[in-house]
């Protein structure tokens, strides 16, 4: 059966855009899930740090704007819209925005890649729960889970094996992703595409080089237990066998937002430093032309095949 797509949705986590939205983001996010508040405390911090702006909004928009000239310049007329989770635009908002224009039939591509309950069931709910709020809301199929695609992948390749090509010779690559319970539904095939994916991105940029995987910003309470190790954890570990060079590749993202920006230009790189060791972190692929372009690739690809999340 053939699905004909009527407009393209694009879903994120969203973020504060100034000061006095940093507190009610946290508690959006938060709400229900247990987390402590001395770490909410702490990660608003992270945001007043940078005035209170993510910068995952900005970088939604410039997506949205990829997005639309990758189609443009393939001649497909679908409009894009923009929703997210947990502020403006939310994605009910959006939903409503879809409706009134008379869209009945969107595809999601989301700005996370892989399976998992926080990756990609979570945006499967939130789709569900937007659309029962809204009366007559058109269809929306999330689009499969892409952390294999060269659309994701490549840009990490490239970034890599250009940070590598400027480091001493016995630098290591830390691959990174967001931490998540273990006990978090799907956790061990979040846990598996990531273990494929690093293995694929160092294989391609640094056949040879050490690497490892490793986890950033935990953020439930020390009694629960997590995936490990924390990157800065295992900065400590490379540092006592002898490593002094990182570079580190931020594959659980698809955009330099705040967990990149904070905990690891910030925090990890401050442990770097002051651990006396070298430490460079490579671009995720934000809008790189490839990224823009693997959502017209799973779109039309559902389209011609039924295929859905
Ligand atoms: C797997 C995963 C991704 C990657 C997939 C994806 O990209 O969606 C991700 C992305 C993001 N997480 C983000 C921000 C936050 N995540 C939090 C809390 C949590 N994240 C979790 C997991 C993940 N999170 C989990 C299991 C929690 C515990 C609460 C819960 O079970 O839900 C909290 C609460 C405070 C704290 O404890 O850190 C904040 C503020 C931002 C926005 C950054 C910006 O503003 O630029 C982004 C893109
Ligand atoms: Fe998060």
């Amino acid at each position: 059966m053939t699905t004909q797509y009527d407009a393209l949705l694009l879903l994120s986590f969203g973020g504060p855009e100034g000061p006095d939205d940093v507190l009610p983001f946290l508690e959006n996010v938060t709400r229900g899930r247990g987390i402590p508040r001395e770490r909410l405390a702490a990660v608003g911090e992270h945001y007043h740090l940078f005035g209170g702006v993510s910068p995952i909004n900005q970088q939604c928009r410039d997506l949205k704007a990829a997005i639309e000239k990758d189609l443009k310049d393939h001649s497909i007329d679908l409009p894009v819209y923009w929703g997210n989770r947990n502020w403006t635009p939310y994605l009910a908002d959006t939903v409503r925005e879809m409706t009134q224009d008379g869209v009945r039939h969107a595809a999601a591509f989301v700005t996370s890649a892989y399976s998992g309950y926080s990756t990609n069931d979570q945006y499967v709910e939130d789709i569900a729960r937007a659309r029962a709020e809204v009366p007559g809301a058109p269809e929306i199929d999330k689009l499969p889970v892409y952390c294999r695609r060269a659309g994701f992948v490549a840009p990490f390749v490239d970034a890599t094996r250009a940070a590598l090509s400027a480091a001493p010779q016995d630098t290591h690559l830390v691959f990174t992703a967001h931490s998540v319970p273990l006990a978090q539904p799907n956790r061990e095939l979040y846990v598996a595409e990531l273990e494929e994916v690093a293995a694929t991105v160092a294989d391609e940029a640094a056949p040879g080089v050490p690497w490892a995987l490793v986890y950033q910003s935990r953020s439930g309470p020390p009694s629960q237990p997590w995936l490990e190790p924390d990157v800065c954890d295992h900065l400590e570990t490379l540092h006592d066998a002898g490593v002094r060079s990182v570079v580190t590749v931020p594959i659980g993202f698809v955009s330099d937002h705040m967990e990149v920006k904070y905990d690891l230009d910030h925090e990890a790189a401050a442990k770097a430093d002051k651990l006396g060791m070298r430490f460079v972190r490579v671009p995720t692929p934000g809008t790189d032309p490839r990224f823009a372009a693997l959502a017209r690739e799973l779109l039309t690809e559902a389209r011609t095949t039924g295929g859905r999340a």
